[in-house]
């Protein structure tokens, strides 16, 4: 028996290749691809009954080896892999169409629509892996109700000192820098004490961010607040106490209200420029403000011999806590080097993000 070709219908999408072979109750298929050549063999009832029936292609650009075939009562359709996720001109290597081959109409798609098609398809399946990701947590409601509750009592902390560092600064002038510490110590307190939850929220996993930066973003503030300011009755009534209460306040009225829209999926544009922007000039201010306290605090621990470390007897003296400051000092600049370049990256990747999401 002679074997004849059948009549072959293809179309493409940019990873495949779609052949609808025109035979029905096809049996004894072989199909394969050997170098970029598809060669098709089998029997069933074609265009001139029941025969063998064969054919060959050689495709345009490189394909994978494995096929995939499924007979059905009517016809044999047959998916092959491109190499690349390309769109082929045309299917066949010569240029010149075979007689036997035409479009299948059927799943005929153009450039354009296939990558519609495949927008759609994509946005399906992260759609997908979002909702099953937010449906295995079942206490996201209650973790979103807890961060939003924190960050609102600190914004309102936050806000209560600026405004009333500013409405004192308007009122006294230059005098309110010298009790600063007296009027606002007690909220800056309560605020930086409950700031060690932006240390644990992420050692937990309740926030996706880094556990050192925020450690070394509190301790260092508490170190300043507590053992700087705190147990130096002379330090509480020097201007620098002002600029590092202001400076830290300021970023924090736009940082925490940006966290409470983040808890209600919400987005002001605005705030989100303010919070990943407004810290390029003020960490180092903030920081340069805390190492010029550190300073100041060096000759009163000096006199005073607060937190010195007690020597043995022998050797006469004790070790003074000012060392211990003077490596602090160091530590400081290192630490702003740290969070300065996990700031940029959180920045870069935030507005990175959001040019995407526009394109
Ligand atoms: C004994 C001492 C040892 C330590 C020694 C170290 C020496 C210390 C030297 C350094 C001293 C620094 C002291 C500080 C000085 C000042 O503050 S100066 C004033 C200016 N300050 C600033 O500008 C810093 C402000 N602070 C911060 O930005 C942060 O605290 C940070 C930790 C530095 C960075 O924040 P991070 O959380 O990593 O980045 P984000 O992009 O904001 O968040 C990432 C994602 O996490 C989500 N998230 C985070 N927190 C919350 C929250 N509370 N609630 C809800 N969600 C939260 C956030 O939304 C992000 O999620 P996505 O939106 O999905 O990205």
């Amino acid at each position: 028996m002679q074997a004849l070709t059948p009549h072959v219908y293809w179309a493409q999408r940019h990873g495949e290749i779609y052949l609808r072979v025109e035979i029905s109750d096809a049996q004894n298929l072989n199909i394969g691809v050997e170098e970029n050549i598809l060669h098709f063999r089998g029997q069933g009832y074609g265009a001139k009954g029941e025969n063998e029936y064969e054919f060959s292609l050689e495709f345009l650009k490189p394909v994978k080896p494995e096929v995939k075939h499924k007979s059905t009562q009517r016809q044999v359709n047959i998916t092959v892999k491109k190499q690349e996720h390309v769109w082929w001109n045309r299917l066949t290597k010569q240029e010149r169409k075979p007689l036997f081959l035409a479009p299948d109409f059927d799943r005929w798609l153009d450039e354009s629509d296939a990558e519609m098609e495949l927008r759609e398809k994509e946005e399906k399946i992260n759609k997908v892996s979002i909702e099953s990701r937010v449906r295995k947590d079942p206490y996201l409601g209650l973790k979103k109700g807890f961060l939003f509750m924190y960050n609102l009592v600190q914004f309102l902390g936050y806000s209560w000192i600026f405004v009333n560092m500013t409405v004192r600064l308007f009122i006294l002038g230059q005098d309110s820098f010298y009790d600063t510490f007296h009027t606002i110590a007690d909220v800056m307190y309560f605020c930086q004490m409950l700031a060690i939850m932006e240390v644990i929220n992420p050692a937990v996993g309740l926030v996706k961010t880094g556990v050192m930066p925020a450690f070394i973003q509190v301790m260092g503030r508490n170190f300043i607040l507590f053992v700087i300011f705190g147990s130096l009755e002379d330090m509480q009534n020097k201007p620098v106490v002002f600029f590092v209460f202001y400076l830290w306040s300021t970023i924090e009225i736009f940082r925490y209200p940006f966290y409470m829209l983040t808890c209600i999926d919400t987005e002001w544009k605005l705030l989100t420029w303010l919070r990943y922007t407004i810290w390029i000039p003020l960490y180092p201010l903030g920081v340069l403000a805390e190492a010029v306290a550190v300073v100041q605090s060096i000759p009163i621990f000096d006199e005073t011999k607060l937190l010195s470390i007690p020597l043995p007897k022998a050797i006469g003296f004790s070790l003074s806590f000012s060392y211990i400051l003077q490596l602090y000092l160091v530590l400081m600049f290192l630490g702003l080097f740290i969070n300065f370049r996990h700031l940029f990256k959180q920045r870069r990747r935030r507005f990175r993000t959001k040019k995407r999401k526009a394109n």
